[in-house]
């Protein structure tokens, strides 16, 4: 699935034209997981649909999904911008900016520099770097490039070998365990208890995908993670307020 991806993304990387770059303050995504009060930092996803769930939430209204999100609490929000495989739009992340006040990491596949600096024109934070999709030392370049332009990146793996690819080259401030294999969408809180020792006591350890609830958010934490990113689970809250503290507070759980 990840190489289907990645070709369409080298197709739509032809017709990429840059918008009006947007005037932000940038806000760090690293400092903001790390002020948490809550025993992990809170990446909440604004994700429509993925390739292995389908449509995930008809009712799909972004500002108001991260307006909910911001109102919760929320110590960043994801927004998935790629709109050929998630139904996401670039657009949804600015106006998400203009409209809270937490970090906004763009959430796409990144194999080109002029994406990079199209993250920088609409706004966002932070970007996702995939370690299965580029090689280390082109990792390393888009990473420098988007600190470089104020921003900072969350540097993605699955695998033992990908994290050590990468950290041959460097160390990542922020690096993500994706719970979900990215080829066969096999989705388990254990790579993280697998991964999380692999990972240098200065990057922060973020654990994504299949979180679902309050136990999973103490698990993953008791792994050594400091933040967790979730998408689907609270994409289909009807009350996303409640659903995020549910989701960190344990409170009110059946
Ligand atoms: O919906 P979930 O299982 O809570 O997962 C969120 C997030 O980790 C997932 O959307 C994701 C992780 N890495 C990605 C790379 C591209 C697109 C999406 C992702």
């Amino acid at each position: 699935m990840l190489e289907t991806i990645l070709a369409v993304k080298k197709q739509e990387l032809q017709q990429l034209y840059l918008p009006e770059e947007q005037q932000t303050t940038r806000r760090s995504l690293r400092d903001s997981l790390l002020e948490s009060p809550y025993i992990a930092g809170l990446i909440a996803e604004v994700k429509k649909a993925s390739p292995s769930k389908g449509i995930i939430r008809e009712d799909f209204n972004p500002t108001q999904i991260a307006a909910d999100y911001n109102q919760a609490g929320v110590q960043a929000i994801s927004v998935l911008t790629d709109q050929h495989f998630f139904q996401g739009h670039r657009d949804f992340l600015t106006t998400i900016k203009q409209n809270v006040d937490v970090p906004i990491l763009r959430k796409d596949f990144i194999i080109d520099p002029v994406q990079v600096v199209e993250s920088a024109y609409i706004g966002a934070d932070a970007i996702l770097l995939i370690g299965e999709a580029l090689e280390a030392r082109q990792l390393h370049e888009l990473y420098n490039q988007a600190y470089d332009l104020g921003m900072e990146a969350l540097v993605e793996v699955h695998s033992e070998e990908t994290l050590d690819r990468v950290l041959n080259e460097f160390t990542p401030r922020i690096v993500g365990v994706n719970n979900r294999n990215l080829h066969t969408f096999e989705t388990k809180l254990s790579q993280t208890e697998r991964m999380a020792s692999l990972v240098p006591e200065e990057s922060l350890l973020v654990s994504e995908s299949g979180i679902v609830n309050y136990e999973d958010v103490q698990d993953v934490v008791e792994y050594g993670a400091k933040a967790i990113l979730v998408g689907e689970s609270l994409m289909r809250q009807n009350q996303i307020v409640e659903g995020v503290q549910r989701l960190m507070n344990g409170v009110g759980e059946s």
